[in-house]
């Protein structure tokens, strides 16, 4: 396509309509430029004839002036025989070859040339004819030049004249006529295409100003197109960017959570990245507890929102329906650990589902709105990646419970009851949060194992154990510390916490009721003692030689008892 075209700035295509009109403005200003060219021209021309018309009317009119002149000389010297009277006759004879030869190139065809041609002979013959008759004045006298005068040749001759010029001034005054009414028909014509010009002039400027405005209107919306267009893009690359940052927020926690060895401690990494992943939420993550009776919470983000320590899976309609449940403010099924709700927001629970097998539950309040399902598809997004993470930190519990699990009690071993204990009093140390220790042992094992049997006295601290492992949280550690002594590490607990759990602990134990084969063993107690860090000790030894003292005091004053250092 020709380059030149105008371009459709809305389409970015050529624009034939607008073609047509910047040839069609071309012509017009072609146009007026030129007639005013062509109009001056004509008139030019007629001007030049006028004057043409008035030089030639001029000249025959001089050559009529000079016959006179001629004349009246003639006459004033026949009459009085003055020859000062010759005066005017001299310098009329004296001009009239002039006055003749300027008219011959003002002839304009044959039939004025014809009629010039005739004038010069009667020019001549009356220039004869007033020649004679003062020659014969002078010579002969008045009578002779009075008869001669008399004889009316001369007269005719001059009648002649006066009727030949006369006829060509006539004519052309004629034509002094028709010229001024072409000059006045030009002029009018000239009037009129000014007229016209300054209409056209009008019109153009109004078809510009129309065309420059549908440009612009075009260009706006082109503009207003490629604004859309430029904030769809924006918008797109916000999202991807938006995408991009979750997928490496998502691939930093995972690292996170593969740094973990036990699935309690996802409550110091997730409130670092769940915000990220959901801006503006609050929320929850909560695991099944061994006994899966229960899901505890294990990490929560957002503070403004109160997430119930323990959920029973009755509680939560993503559980019971095994998919997202979304609670809109106001509307549909609330689950009630959720609660009333933030004002303005929904409630989202998703099941944390690996391989088929739900280890817990994702609760958050997004800000209700347009971002609500992109809020949703993220959290869905973020379950399975917690699911995989929980899955991977629960293989591993396994894996390290293999080595550091005691196979009766299912208890933590020695071993891992030591490191355990050391890493604490560090974290209880840093986080300046109280931790204590509990130590346990069974009362009269010994008679236990001496009448049923060694095979009865595993069965009691196998169901003592459990107890143990199902009575405390999952942030606390249940170890066998040794023979039938058993210890617990409860971080973040203080004394009179503590109290209550071993004062749980040994209730549950009193009650358990326990069979070796057909015999029902005797009622089992157990005696605790109790030593708070950093109250009680220091360190890891003073800790555990506190926590002995009480035991030792519990045993004295009874057995089955809770004792504090
Ligand atoms: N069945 C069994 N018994 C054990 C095991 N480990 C230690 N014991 C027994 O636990 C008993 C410990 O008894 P003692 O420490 O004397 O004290 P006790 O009889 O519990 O009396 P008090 O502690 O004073 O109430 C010993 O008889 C050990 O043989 C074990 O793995 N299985």
């Amino acid at each position: 396509m020709n380059d030149t075209q105008p371009t459709d700035s809305r389409t970015g295509t050529r624009d034939p309509g607008l073609y047509w009109l910047a040839a069609v403005i071309l012509l017009i200003v072609a146009c007026l430029a030129a007639l005013p060219f062509v109009s001056s021209r004509e008139a030019d021309s007629t001007m030049v004839a006028l004057k043409n018309v008035s030089d030639k009317a001029h000249a025959y009119d001089h050559l009529l002036d000079l016959l006179k002149d001629a004349e009246t000389g003639q006459r004033g010297y026949v009459i009085t025989g003055d020859a000062s009277f010759l005066a005017p006759y001299d310098s009329a004879t004296a001009e009239m070859p002039d006055a003749l030869r300027r008219l011959a190139p003002l002839a304009d065809g044959p039939d004025e040339r014809a009629t010039q041609a005739e004038i010069d002979r009667y020019v001549h013959l009356k220039l004869d004819e007033l020649a004679r008759t003062i020659a014969l004045r002078r010579t002969d006298g008045l009578p002779a030049a009075a008869a001669a005068v008399g004889d009316r040749t001369g007269k005719t001759y001059m009648d002649r004249l006066r009727a030949l010029i006369g006829d060509r001034v006539d004519a052309l005054e004629r034509d002094r006529h028709t010229l001024r009414d072409r000059l006045a028909t030009t002029l009018g014509y000239n009037t009129l295409l000014g007229i016209l010009a300054s209409a056209a002039s009008a019109l153009m400027i109004g078809v510009a100003l129309y065309v420059v405005r549908r440009s612009l209107r075009g260009r706006a919306q082109a503009a207003d197109l490629a604004r859309r267009q430029a904030e769809d893009h924006a918008e797109q690359a916000r999202a991807s960017q938006a995408r991009s940052q979750r997928l490496a927020v998502t691939a930093e926690m995972l690292q996170a959570m593969d740094s973990l060895t036990r699935a309690d401690e996802l409550r110091d990494v997730l409130p670092g990245f769940l915000p990220q992943l959901l801006p503006g939420s609050a929320g929850a993550v909560y695991l099944y507890r061994h006994s899966r009776d229960f899901l505890q919470r294990v990490a929560t983000w957002g503070g403004a929102v109160h997430h119930p320590d323990l959920v029973s899976p009755a509680q939560c309609w993503s559980l019971r329906f095994g998919r997202m449940h979304v609670a809109e403010p106001g509307a549909g099924l609330r689950c009630p650990h959720c609660g009333d709700g933030a004002p303005g927001h929904a409630d989202l629970c998703v099941p944390m589902i690996s391989q088929g097998e739900v280890l817990g539950l994702l609760v958050a309040s997004v800000p209700a709105g347009p971002d609500s399902a992109s809020d949703q598809a993220a959290a869905n997004a973020i379950s399975e990646q917690l699911a995989l993470g929980t899955s991977n930190i629960n293989l591993r519990e396994v894996l390290r419970r293999q080595s550091t699990v005691d196979e009766l009690t299912g208890l933590y071993n020695r071993r891992y009851f030591d490191e355990t204990l050391r890493r604490e009093l560090f974290r209880a140390e840093r986080k300046r949060a109280a931790l204590a220790l509990v130590m346990i042992d069974l009362d009269h094992f010994k008679r236990m194992n001496d009448t049923y049997g060694h095979e009865a006295g595993d069965i009691v601290l196998r169901a003592v154990g459990q107890v143990l492992r199902e009575g405390v949280r999952r942030s606390d550690v249940a170890c066998r510390y040794g023979g039938e002594e058993l210890v617990l590490v409860l971080p973040e607990c203080d004394a009179a916490a503590a109290v209550r759990s071993a004062e749980t602990i040994r209730a549950t134990i009193a009650a358990l009721e326990l069979h070796h084969g057909d015999t029902l063993l005797p009622d089992v107690t157990a005696s605790f003692g109790i030593a708070v860090w950093p109250a009680n000790g220091d360190d890891a030894a003073t800790l555990l030689q506190a926590a002995d003292r009480a035991l030792y005091t519990a045993k004295h004053a009874g057995r089955n008892r809770v004792c504090t250092a």
